[in-house]
């Protein structure tokens, strides 16, 4: 089906790439669907190219979307598996950024996970990272699939952004929201609120006004949902808005946060945009960052178009080096 409309589109290569994806997809989902049934997908193994350690599920996750991507018109990958670019097909016109398995603490606890993806054009004769290192308006396609309840591939080719479920019986995802629309305000926030210690002024203040709801200077009372794996957040806000924060924070290591700018900001960023929805670090737009590596992280703000700005407010302009500055002020912009 997602083949289908890409087609229409004109967007032969592309359709290919997502077509290659979404098999892939499926297989996963058919491995994620038998639980502890297929082993221990949370066995850990080696570390990845960003240090975490990789679980079995990782591992099988990016040999399978490898395998599919080889067979398609794809010329490089940069994987969360894999710490240099992997060159497939030499002369082939796409490139694809890829996070083979997103939310990798949800693995062996029968929580929702996926995958992510950002399909740009390749760097004729690349041979470094010319291909990832435009910004992320070079997509000409994005998405990412749930592996939750329903498996669902959640796609944007630059026109909308769409939902297809996956058949099972049939091995077909099928359209099932054909344009999302996310509304423009929102009372719910995801967060990661264990790090809170560790938040700049700007975030601590965006998140203190939420706590203190009606009888705070944002006047209306929020919920907080946090499911520790981006992509099932991402679903939540697609369809019914809220804002989901990763930002920087003073732990080591995490200065511009914990997702990466290619194969996770980007093109939820993408999705975001094209469901009338926003995406920043809390200064930039995100789609404008240009990455200088493939696993470069970014503070990563997404949502309803209020909330982002609101967010964007409480920086006010500042970059997260100045919003750790001790002559940064301690009272949210928005506190009398
Ligand atoms: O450990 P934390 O701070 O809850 O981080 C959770 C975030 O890390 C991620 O799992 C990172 O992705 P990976 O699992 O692909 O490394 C996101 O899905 C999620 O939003
Ligand atoms: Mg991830
Ligand atoms: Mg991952």
């Amino acid at each position: 089906m997602a083949q289908a409309v890409a087609a229409e589109s004109g967007l032969a290569d592309v359709a290919a790439v997502v077509a290659a994806i979404a098999g892939a997809a499926i297989d996963i989902s058919e491995v994620i669907g038998r639980g502890a049934l297929a082993g221990d997908l949370a066995a850990t193994g080696e570390q990845n190219s960003d240090g975490d350690v990789q679980k079995a599920l990782d591992v099988i996750a990016h040999q399978r979307v490898t395998e599919a991507l080889q067979a398609a018109p794809v010329a490089e990958v940069a994987s969360e598996e894999a710490e240099d670019v992997m060159r497939l097909n030499p002369g082939a016109p796409l490139a694809v950024a890829i996070d083979p398995l997103d939310g990798s603490s949800n693995i062996g606890v029968n929580m929702a996970v996926g995958t992510i993806f950002g399909i740009r054009p390749a760097a004729p004769g690349a041979t470094g990272h010319e291909s990832f290192t435009t910004p992320g308006t070079a997509q000409l396609a994005a998405g990412f699939v749930t592996y939750g309840p329903a498996t669902a591939l959640v796609l944007t080719l630059g026109e909308g952004t769409q939902i297809f479920v996956l058949d099972r019986s049939e091995r077909a995802f099928r359209l099932t929201h054909p344009s999302l629309d996310v509304p423009v305000s929102a009372k719910e926030y995801a967060i990661n609120a264990s790090n809170a210690r560790h938040w700049d002024t700007p975030i601590r203040s965006f998140v203190e006004d939420c706590l203190r709801g009606t009888e705070g200077p944002r006047d209306k009372d929020f919920n907080m949902r946090w499911l520790g794996s981006l992509v099932a957040d991402a679903q939540r806000v697609l369809m019914r808005g809220g804002v989901f924060l990763y930002p920087g924070d003073n732990r080591k290591g995490y200065a511009q946060g914990r997702l990466r700018l290619l194969y996770e900001a980007a093109p939820i960023a993408m999705l975001m945009e094209q469901a009338g929805a926003g995406a920043t670090d809390g200064e930039r737009r995100i789609l404008d960052i240009e990455a200088t590596g493939i696993h470069e992280r970014v503070p990563l703000v997404f949502g309803s178009q209020e909330e982002v700005a609101c967010v964007a407010k409480y920086f006010g302009g500042r970059n997260h080096a100045a919003g750790r500055s001790p002559l940064f002020g301690q009272r949210g912009l928005m506190r009398g």
